[in-house]
């Protein structure tokens, strides 16, 4: 498909010049903050968030940055990005990789999830290979990696948690640095409101492609984008900011939630003891048996079948007593003094 066939965004949607400055002020200064080891390669889908995110890491470190984008063999548009990824990089000199992947979900798998988690193994891949010489010049290994996601995905997946239900570790959305595959990986936007990253661009008349699939009100972040995001700014001007700090306080009480399960789970012991576990509040006692059934057995109890769990232990006090309850993926059952986990 030929790129003009796309919905693009081209000079012509320009803001006016006040958002234009406002909107590289605020760019640069979160460009500013950040801080990667470099070479530095940016996940680049070829839309808007990572279109900015790239020219302003391409500006600040010229030659030390590279893109890598993911063809997902997905949607008929897919050529459509290759074509404007390449475009953008041969304007800017920046050295691309295109990888094409296979991302049909296996069956039971949610169709986002397959491609996400393809498509994070295929930076690692894209990145950690070697990558060609620039004009003689030997490019050194690649030590970082930047995702593009800004303030209102933040938002997003922040009300996606809550409209789930989830505990703090949820809540705490998306971390804006990890380490994963001996790279570091960033998301230095998410402070900054996606329309300024469109502002910017527009500003300096560079293009990007819309995703069609953002337009489309069968997913739910779509419709919070287009229907909850407008009604938050109106009640509440300052949501991005402060659901930001509230994320964040949540993430700091899921590392200290994980740290005394850590420390709990070393003193009830794997399998866990029942007479140590009924030694520990009800709410400790939920947090380390959620922590031994996921990293010891990579499952995830419901709410409703963890309740059922620690109401059986509670009333433990006999050697008659029975346990054998459904959780997650498979059986905890009472064996002698302690739990077992089966499937
Ligand atoms: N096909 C792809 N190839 C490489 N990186 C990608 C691709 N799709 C998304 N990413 C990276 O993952 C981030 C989050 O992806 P998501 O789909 O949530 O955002 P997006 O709407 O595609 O962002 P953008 O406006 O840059 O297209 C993007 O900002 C980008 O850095």
């Amino acid at each position: 498909m030929p790129i003009t066939d796309l919905p693009q965004n081209l000079p012509g949607t320009s803001p006016d010049a006040e958002s234009g400055v406002a909107s590289g002020a605020a760019l640069g200064a979160a460009i500013q903050r950040f801080a990667p080891p470099l070479p530095l390669a940016v996940a680049f889908s070829g839309g808007a968030d990572s279109t900015a995110l790239l020219l302003a890491c391409a500006e600040r470190w010229p030659g030390q940055v590279v893109a890598i984008h993911v063809h997902h063999g997905l949607q008929s548009a897919a050529d459509a990005f290759v074509l404007q990824c390449e475009k953008t990089c041969a304007q800017h000199a920046v050295p691309l990789k295109i990888c094409r992947v296979d991302a049909r979900h296996a069956p039971g798998q949610s169709p986002e999830d397959a491609a996400r988690q393809l498509r994070y193994a295929t930076l690692i891949k894209a990145a950690t290979e070697p990558w060609p010489a620039q004009g003689g010049v030997p490019m050194p290994a690649v030590r970082s990696l930047a995702l593009a996601q800004h303030a209102d995905d933040q938002v997003e997946t922040l009300l996606l948690a809550l409209s789930r239900g989830a505990g703090v570790a949820g809540l705490a959305a998306m971390p804006a640095q990890w380490s994963r595959a001996g790279l570091a990986w960033y998301r230095p936007l998410l402070d900054l409101p996606g329309q300024v990253l469109r502002d910017w661009l527009a500003a300096r008349g560079q293009e990007w492609v819309e995703d069609p699939s953002n337009a489309d009100a069968r997913y739910t972040r779509n419709r919070i984008r287009a229907q909850l995001l407008p009604a938050l700014h109106q009640a509440f001007p300052q949501f991005r900011a402060t659901f930001a700090r509230s994320s964040r306080h949540c993430a700091e009480a899921a590392e200290l939630l994980q740290e005394m399960a850590q420390a709990d789970l070393g003193a009830v012991g794997n399998p866990p003891r029942i007479a140590a576990l009924q030694a520990l509040s009800p709410a400790r006692q939920a947090n380390v048996l959620r922590h031994w059934l996921r990293s010891v057995h990579a499952t995830t109890p419901s709410a409703a079948q963890l309740d059922q769990l620690l109401a059986q232990v509670g009333v433990c006090r006999t050697r008659g007593h029975r346990i054998h309850l459904k959780m997650g993926r498979g059986f905890v059952r009472r064996l002698g003094s302690v739990l077992d986990w089966y499937n």
